[in-house]
């Protein structure tokens, strides 16, 4: 088989803050996010995508919140511990598309750089990488504001 695809979700609710870390950018809001790491919804869901993809678990597995070493921690540090998995296996991934759902903020502006990094962070062009939002038109927990949620689907080739 040469192809592989896997899909990841992740949310995290609002809490104190100032800022929420999605895709690997720091984007000013006046809420930051609960979370045992830096809370980064887009790059928690494409790492569990890309482990999906080979059935090697999900990132609480490899990434344990009981785990004191992931306090905080970057998540460009998991994407890239997770590429390095996959390579190890023979696989690199293709290409990523990524929703983010949040009535705010805004990730429109924030896309280019978001894929930017990750892109950097997996060593593929840009294009392989689509990061993408919408609201839930103010409906359920991401409508009132209560948190962020992200899905993405992960394609993986033979490197
Ligand atoms: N947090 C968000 C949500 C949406 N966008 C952009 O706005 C467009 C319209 O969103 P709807 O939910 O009303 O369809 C959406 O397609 C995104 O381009 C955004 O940037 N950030
Ligand atoms: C990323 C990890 C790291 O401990 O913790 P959180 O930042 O809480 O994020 P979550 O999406 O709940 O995934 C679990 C953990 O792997």
């Amino acid at each position: 088989m040469n192809i592989r695809i896997g899909q990841g979700y992740d949310v995290h609710a609002f809490g104190d803050g100032d800022h929420v870390m999605l895709g690997g950018v720091c984007v000013p809001h006046e809420r930051g996010v609960l979370a045992h790491s830096d809370g980064d919804v887009v790059l928690h869901a494409l790492c569990d995508a890309m482990l999906g993809a080979l059935a090697l678990g999900d990132i609480g597995v490899h990434f344990p919140p009981s785990d004191p070493q992931w306090r905080g921690a970057d998540s460009r540090a998991l994407v890239r511990h997770c590429d390095r998995l996959i390579r190890a296996r023979g696989w690199r991934v293709g290409n990523a598309d990524v929703t983010v759902v949040c009535e705010r903020p805004k990730v429109g502006p924030h896309a280019p750089a978001m894929r930017e990094r990750i892109a950097e962070d997996l060593g593929v062009d840009i294009d392989a990488i689509s990061v993408k939002a919408t609201t839930s038109e103010k409906l359920g927990f991401t409508g009132r504001s209560e948190g962020i949620a992200a899905m993405a689907v992960c394609l993986l080739v033979r490197a």
